[in-house]
């Protein structure tokens, strides 16, 4: 296999390739642009126009989606893969993917559409990097189709095994194609955002153009330890993706469960305190009255809602960032 198929090897071990470019037998090229960050260029006469971001470790103790990306390139390294599409590679945060935890100063995932600016550290100029590398990747030609998917796994289990966060942007409407070619992948359900966010998916939809979504595949284990997060639908997909072979022609919403965000919870204080079971699961419903948290000058927040679910509750994020999401049912009257 190409050295540079072994991308992951060389981001876990901090090396860099003394080969910068390689290529395969089938005229794929690869080129190693920083740490943890990979370019696949198919041959002219085989490239279908889709340019494709695919991105894992933005948390470095999300493993079962560094393994997948791991796989992918290793296949197309060995020249089992053929791509049609460009393909950019990621792994975000690869000095938190040595140490096994979620970051290293703060959030990556929280420092994307120029927040990085407002900050510093190794985060932050990761950050500023990863903006760079996506916009460089996308480029400035409008006639190519751009997809993201920023691939983790969640701190904790949840109902709903599988699923999307799928970002916002003043007058642009949800795709129900992209949501379809989601299904056909296993994924079970999607969060339509309803505001401006600062994630590396929301940076790339609003900001560079293209579909881009979060992934969440299961819970976050170890490396080698993820034989129960069963990725094999969306790896399939992902190959067709790649060999430009159509992904859920035929497939529709059927099964898939669409909800928007009522209300995003941010803890402001020391003070904040959660009230919900430490191993809630994700998509737990909350009967309305359900007084679910509370903080400084006391600020209660009370579910109103009807049918409402919590999302990634975590009581110890930093002050000035969400602790939960609350959602509730969508019917999709909103998708093109
Ligand atoms: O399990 C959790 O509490 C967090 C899982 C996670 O990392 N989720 C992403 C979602 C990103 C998005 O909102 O698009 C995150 O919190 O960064
Ligand atoms: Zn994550």
């Amino acid at each position: 296999m190409l050295a540079l198929g072994k991308l992951l090897e060389l981001t876990l071990a901090g090396h860099e390739p003394s080969a910068k470019i390689q290529l395969t037998p089938d005229g794929t090229r690869l080129r190693w642009l920083d740490e943890g960050a990979l370019e696949v260029t198919p041959p002219a006469a085989r490239d279908n126009g889709l340019d494709l971001l695919l991105s894992a470790g933005i948390h470095g103790n999300e493993t079962a989606p560094i393994e997948l990306l791991d796989r992918l390139l290793r296949g197309i390294a060995r020249n089992e893969l053929h791509p049609a599409a460009r393909i950019l590679f990621l792994f975000g945060n690869p000095e938190a993917m040595r140490r096994g935890e979620r970051y290293v100063e703060q959030d990556l995932n929280r420092l994307f559409s120029g927040r990085h600016e407002q900050s510093s550290g190794f985060e932050a100029i990761r950050a500023c990097d990863l903006e760079h590398l996506a916009a460089n990747f996308f480029g400035k030609d409008t006639g190519r189709t751009r997809l993201h998917y920023d691939l983790h796994t969640a701190i904790r289990g949840s109902k709903i095994e599988q699923f999307a966060l799928y970002p916002w942007q003043e007058g642009r409407a949800h795709s129900r194609s992209e949501l379809e070619r989601l299904r056909a992948a296993g994924i079970e359900a999607v969060l339509l955002q309803n505001k401006a966010s600062i994630t590396f998916s929301a940076y790339t939809y609003a900001q560079l153009g293209a579909e881009a979504f979060t992934l969440e595949l299961g819970k976050a284990r170890a490396f080698g330890q993820n034989e129960l997060v069963n990725l094999d639908l969306l790896e399939s997909a992902l190959h067709a993706l790649i060999e430009g072979r159509e992904v859920g022609e035929d497939s529709t919403l059927d099964g898939m469960q669409l909800f928007s965000v009522s209300r995003e919870v941010i803890k402001h204080s020391d003070s904040f305190q959660l009230h919900v079971p430490a191993d809630i699961e994700n998509f737990t419903e909350l009967e309305p009255g359900y007084l679910l948290a509370e903080d400084i000058a006391d600020t209660r927040w009370i579910v109103e809602e009807q049918g409402a679910r919590i999302i990634f509750p975590n009581p110890k994020v930093k002050n000035g960032l969400r602790a939960a999401i609350l959602i509730v049912p969508d019917d999709g009257a909103g998708l093109a």
